[in-house]
């Protein structure tokens, strides 16, 4: 019988090797760095391991608590949680290829493109359309939210007033989310239409849940999944992948109909305009003619390029805000005197966001000029201390969200870092930091308003910072407000039932029982 010595030897001196290599090669300067878990020095397996469990957010906040602001996690990835430290990592360092897993058509979308130098000129091609003031001021953004506000979502919470039964409003956030987003981007008429068809919803809902829960080693370890792919192990389910093509056809038929409408020269006149699809299809048009396509590209580029946006903007316009919204409606329930006052404050906007639109003034009404009720939401006090506590406490992006060292390497909080190192911080974290949010575990509105605002807002970063910080931003909170104001106007929220409300502890973290079931009451 041969010695069994050499199986054991030899995997036991690479082992050793390895652990030498790691501690006093090209990652020595790391070993400065408090080590959230013994093992981080030498393995990422502690790591990989409180994420596949969903662990990671709570366990990296609690080592932060423990060790410091900076740590490390993996050999080669640390997290930080100072101002200083996101500063640094969050002016211009490339994302990490984990963003990979966001590409549609095989085309990477804006959140998904690594480097800077593209992504700059990616986002040349519509931050335009994303300004505040430029959302502000559009008569096609006033005009769906109205449409969407008086003939989706308020009707809907009416009647289910009136006959006294309850809503799943996080459903009902993710369809508001959808048609918004969606109107906005390819027009009211042409966009979806989740809040009447509750099956469509449920067919998006369950292909993006699928591609989420599927792509995680993908997204973790791509040099790996793509090895094993190679001798024939796919670590991608077919759920995965099914549901990827599902939205992805769900996309393409959208802009299809669209282009096909704008070809024909029949584009629905009452349909607002579609303006991110306008703007990123001439933008890359523009760009095309300089720059002539390569035979690799193929000839539906432009339009997969278009889509691939598209696609991403629809799915990062619903899920956050339905998040957010449930997050803001469930503290108001568990808050009724903060309610009340939040109710008062909208009956004094004038006019007023009254339902059923009766006649005489009312902010609803098509007379009243497009700038005039984004302008009075944003200075309402109780609205938006509302809306960021909530984004606070429960920040949809939760988890870390990870850069490279660039080129020559950096310091970070005075680290010397080797290039190449993954380095993140999460909001989770940001957002439970002591000395900026006293009682940081609690919904506790009071500290945005009365001034207060200005020393906590340094630290409010539910949607990130530096150049690849959140696009979307100023829709989604003008969404958000315009929602919650015109359901606040009318009605009060009672639970019924929040079981499994506490935040899943993911990248993307809404309630972990999927679903927040509210009842309303029409406040006369
Ligand atoms: C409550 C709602 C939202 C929250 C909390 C949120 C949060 C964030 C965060 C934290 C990031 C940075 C991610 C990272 O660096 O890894 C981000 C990026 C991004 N968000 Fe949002 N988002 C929201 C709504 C939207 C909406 C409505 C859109 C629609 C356009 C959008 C589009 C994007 C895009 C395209 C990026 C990537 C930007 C880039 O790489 O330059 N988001 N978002």
């Amino acid at each position: 019988m041969p010695s069994l010595t050499p199986v054991i030897l030899l995997p036991l001196v690479f082992l050793v090797l390895y652990f030498v290599y790691q501690y006093f090669g090209r990652l020595r300067p790391l070993n400065a760095i408090p080590n959230a878990h013994f093992t981080a020095p030498f393995f990422p397996i502690w790591l990989i391991s409180i994420r596949y469990r969903k662990r990671e957010n709570r366990t990296v906040w609690e080592s932060h608590k423990r060790l410091g602001p900076v740590i490390r996690l993996a050999p080669e990835e640390i997290s930080v949680c100072t101002l200083q430290g996101i500063k640094t990592i969050y002016g211009n360092w490339d994302k990490d290829t984990w963003y990979e897993a966001f590409i549609n058509y095989e085309i990477p979308p804006l959140v998904a493109e690594i480097q800077s130098a593209p992504h700059s000129a990616h986002k040349r091609r519509m931050a335009n359309i994303y300004s505040k003031s430029f959302l502000q001021n559009s008569p096609d953004v006033s005009n769906f939210n109205r449409r969407i506000l008086t003939e989706g979502v308020l009707p809907k919470i009416a009647t289910s007033a009136t006959i006294g039964s309850s809503l799943d409003v996080l459903r009902l956030g993710y369809a508001y989310g959808m048609d918004v987003m969606s109107a906005y981007e390819f027009g009211s008429a042409y966009g979806t239409n989740f809040l009447g068809d509750d099956v469509a919803l449920s067919g998006f809902l369950a292909a993006f849940t699928a591609v989420k829960r599927g792509v995680f080693w993908a997204g973790r370890l791509p040099a790996m999944t793509r090895a094993l792919q190679r001798i024939g192990i796919n670590l991608v389910p077919q759920e995965a992948m099914d549901g990827q093509a599902y939205m992805e056809e769900k996309c393409w038929k959208l802009c299809s109909h669209l282009q096909t409408a704008t070809e024909t020269n029949s584009f629905t006149s009452s349909s607002t305009k579609p303006v991110v699809y306008s703007q990123l299809y001439s933008a890359l048009e523009k760009t095309l003619e300089k720059t002539p396509l390569s035979p690799a590209r193929g000839p539906d580029f432009l339009r997969k390029s278009v889509a691939s946006d598209m696609l991403d903007h629809m799915i990062a316009g619903y899920e956050s805000s339905g998040i957010a919204l449930a997050y803001t409606m469930y503290e108001l329930c568990m808050h009724p005197e903060f309610q009340t006052s939040l109710r008062a404050e909208l009956r004094s906007v004038n006019p007023p966001l009254m339902f059923p639109i009766s006649t005489g003034d009312n902010a609803f009404s098509a007379s009243v000029p497009p700038p005039t009720l984004p302008r009075a939401l944003d200075s309402l006090p109780f609205l938006n201390a509302a809306l960021y506590e909530t984004l606070r406490l429960y920040p949809p992006g939760a988890a870390g969200q990870p850069r490279v060292v660039p080129r020559g390497g950096a310091v970070l909080c005075g680290y010397p870092l080797p290039e190449g190192i993954v380095a993140h911080a999460a909001a989770y974290s940001v957002h439970r930091n002591e000395e900026t949010f006293k009682r940081a575990e609690e919904w506790l509105p009071e500290r945005w308003m009365g001034g207060k605002e200005r020393e906590v807002k340094n630290w409010f970063w539910a949607f990130g910072s530096g150049s690849r910080g959140c696009i979307g931003k100023e829709f989604a909170l003008q969404e958000m407000l315009v929602f919650l104001a015109a359901v606040y106007t009318n009605f009060s929220t009672h639970i019924v039932d929040a079981e499994g409300i506490e935040p899943a502890d993911e990248f993307i973290a809404g309630p972990s029982g999927g679903k927040l079931i509210l009842r309303f009451e029409k406040v006369e």
